[in-house]
């Protein structure tokens, strides 16, 4: 089957956007990896859908699938690419949209400098919404907010803070992401067996309450250049922790995103997140009809 893509990032977390405004394509699991894969693919760390809007008053469906193939809740870069290319393809020139993701309505506004602005909704910290399985242990509590004593093979218990952004985060802090054991500590926090759905795993340096430094292992991709919702999560733990005021610069090594939660209007107030998004190119690919 031939395919159109746009390959867009934001950030440095890559995607390829597909069109199913006319008709969903029906792709399996398989050939979402097909279409990640950076040799036999076009390569990203997620496959972005573009789909009507599922009732009145919203503009699209946003459906999102990592690299792996499994489709996830919440994808924040994408959603800044989301909106770039439906107003670059002639989809819709509504701004902001107003789009259908898993775990609700989320709206994107496009800025005059070409950023873009997502209110990502209210984080979540019922552990059962997570989902988190938190039976059996003790939390430490700092300024209110619990961090659990996760044990990870060889590295002993590891503090992390939990909660969702509609997908699932674990955030511990770091003295230098730079020296984080992200790639030896990330793969064994997603699968964690006290994450029933996985886990992205973040690690976050705080420079100054304004300004922190965030490497993220997400579920189902890698680490990637950056992830918008590990940015929402790791500011909005910091921020509940007594680290970070209620904006803050997350520089990753894909580039700035800038995340405001007003926790002092309550805990229930939205996340908002500010950054770019850019198109790479256009393509057809022919995707095998029988891939296993
Ligand atoms: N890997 C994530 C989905 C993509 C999130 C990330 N790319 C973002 O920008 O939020 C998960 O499995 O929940």
């Amino acid at each position: 089957m031939q395919i159109r893509f746009t390959k867009m990032q934001g950030a440095g977390n890559d995607f390829v956007v597909l069109d199913e405004t006319h008709g969903l394509l029906g792709l399996s699991a398989a050939q979402y990896r097909f279409l990640a894969d950076r040799h036999f693919g076009v390569g990203a760390d997620q496959i972005l859908s573009v789909r009507p809007a599922p009732a009145p008053g919203l503009d699209f469906e946003y459906v999102i699938h990592n690299a792996d193939g499994g489709e996830v809740e919440h994808c924040g870069n994408g959603a800044r690419c989301f909106v770039r290319y439906v107003h670059d393809q002639g989809l819709s020139e509504r701004n902001p949209l107003r789009v259908k993701v898993k775990k609700g309505v989320i709206e994107l506004k496009r800025l005059a400098d070409g950023r873009v602005t997502v209110d990502m909704g209210p984080p979540v910290f019922a552990l059962a919404d997570v989902p988190f399985n938190a039976s059996g242990l003790k939390p430490e509590r700092l300024n209110g907010f619990e961090r659990w004593p996760l044990t990870l093979p060889y590295a002993g218990e590891v503090p992390v803070a939990v909660l969702s952004m509609g997908n699932p985060h674990a955030v511990l802090r770091v003295d230098d992401v730079d020296d984080a054991p992200v790639a030896g500590w990330g793969p064994l926090i997603e699968v964690h067996e006290r994450f029933p759905q996985r886990v992205n795993a973040g690690f976050l340096q705080v420079v100054d309450r304004t300004t922190v430094k965030l490497r993220v292992y997400e579920r189902g991709a890698g680490e990637t250049l950056a992830c918008g919702t590990g940015a929402c999560a790791a500011v909005v733990a910091g921020i509940r922790l007594g680290w970070l005021d209620e904006r803050v610069d997350v520089h990753t090594r894909g580039g700035l995103l800038t995340i405001e939660w007003k926790a002092s209007d309550g805990l229930d107030a939205p996340v908002f997140m500010t950054g770019p998004a850019t198109p790479v190119f256009n393509g057809v690919i022919e995707v095998p009809d029988h891939l296993s």
